[in-house]
């Protein structure tokens, strides 16, 4: 286990776990179709310029670098968007992962980890999120991820595909050096947002609802660092390929925040002040998100390093000096 393709490697998340599994030994190569990420984020790492959907190009990769296993971020990401155009999700999300698992079951790849998301649950039942909790997605693009997560069970049961669903909760932060971080355009994210209206890149930070309910009227998350979620990846890749067995995790640190903490604590963390506008609920948004870790921690030795305020303190850092 040591050539890993990464596709959507080139992305915030991607990006940042092609590093981690440098340091931890692996060989990654990064396919990715630069539609939303950097070439940049990944210099040094081997580049292929491809899209999920090109088939006989994933084929030839696969044998080409002799991969042994396929982690895929590769997607769209927005739940807002998601809601106003269902069909871009559908296709990219749904459609092209086909083709990048048939390219895996015909070229003998069996282990898949996939990137998959709180989004998944739809509004909690429950204040945690474990496992078990019930998934039914309010947005499409949860759906995608939910729709994913199906054919991964198909494909183990008829092919022998094994594969590990990581479903991370709010993914954020850049890495500890500041060499990568969080860049989309449009961004679309509150704390690089938030960022952006406290550098003066932009006017005010929105606040999307304030009659949630929750302590303060704002919608709740909770934020996991980026490197934390990259070693869950490598913890999950290693547990799968030793057992040869499928697995779900959910990955948070059990905290939840609102929008309004986050703001505060960009202001506390930067010394900065910015102005905050009251806005809309954006279509899609449930009121509160926070995971229960407690089988990732239990079954991989997981255990999150960031908390809120480290995880501010490494996107000022990024912020500061961001190359792309
Ligand atoms: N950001 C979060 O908080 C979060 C939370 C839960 C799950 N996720 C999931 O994690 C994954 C990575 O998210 P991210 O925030 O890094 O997103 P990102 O947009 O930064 O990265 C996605 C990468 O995939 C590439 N890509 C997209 N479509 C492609 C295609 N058809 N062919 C080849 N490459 C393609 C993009 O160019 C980009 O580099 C996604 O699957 C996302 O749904 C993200
Ligand atoms: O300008 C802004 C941007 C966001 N928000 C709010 O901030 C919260 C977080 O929003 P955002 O950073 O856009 O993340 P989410 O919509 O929660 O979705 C992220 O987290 C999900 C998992 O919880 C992933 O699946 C998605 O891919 C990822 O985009 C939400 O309540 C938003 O309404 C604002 O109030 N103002």
């Amino acid at each position: 286990m040591k050539n890993i393709l990464v596709v959507g490697g080139a992305g915030y998340i991607g990006s940042n776990t092609v590093r981690v599994l440098e340091i931890k030994g692996y060989s990654p190569i990064v396919y990715d179709n630069l539609s939303k990420g950097h070439k940049k984020a990944v210099r040094g790492i081997p580049f292929i310029k491809g899209d999920l959907g090109d088939k006989k190009k994933l084929k030839t990769v696969f044998s080409k670098f002799k991969i042994d296993a396929v982690m895929h971020f590769a997607a769209f990401t927005e739940v807002g968007e998601s809601v106003i155009t269902p069909a871009k999700y559908y296709e990219n999300n749904v459609a092209k992962v086909l083709n990048l698992l048939d390219a895996m079951v015909e070229s003998g790849i069996n282990y898949f980890v996939f990137s998959s998301t709180a989004a998944t649950f739809g509004e909690p039942v429950k204040e945690l999120i474990d496992e078990t909790h019930p998934q039914n997605p309010i947005n499409p693009y949860g759906r995608t991820k939910l729709m994913v997560e199906n054919i991964l069970k198909d494909y183990d049961h008829s092919y022998g595909l094994k594969s590990v669903c990581l479903r991370y909760f709010n993914a954020c932060g850049a890495s500890p050096d500041g060499k990568t971080g969080e860049s989309h355009d449009p961004e679309t994210h509150l704390i690089p947002l938030v960022f952006q209206a406290a550098l003066g890149k932009r006017e005010s930070i929105k606040v999307f609802g304030n009659d949630y309910p929750t302590p303060d009227g704002t919608a709740v998350r909770d934020y996991i660092h980026v490197n934390d979620l990259a070693s869950a990846h490598i913890l999950a890749l290693e547990k799968m390929a030793k057992e040869n067995k499928s697995a779900w995790y959910n990955l948070g640190s059990g905290s939840g925040y609102s929008v309004k903490e986050i703001i505060e604590t960009v202001k506390e963390v930067t010394g900065l002040d910015f102005k905050v506008e009251n806005a809309p609920r954006r279509a899609g948004d449930p009121a509160v998100l926070v995971a229960d870790s407690a089988k990732a921690k239990q079954d991989l030795k997981w255990e999150p390093q960031f908390n809120l305020k480290e995880i501010i303190k490494t996107v000022a850092k990024w912020e500061r000096k961001r190359k792309y």
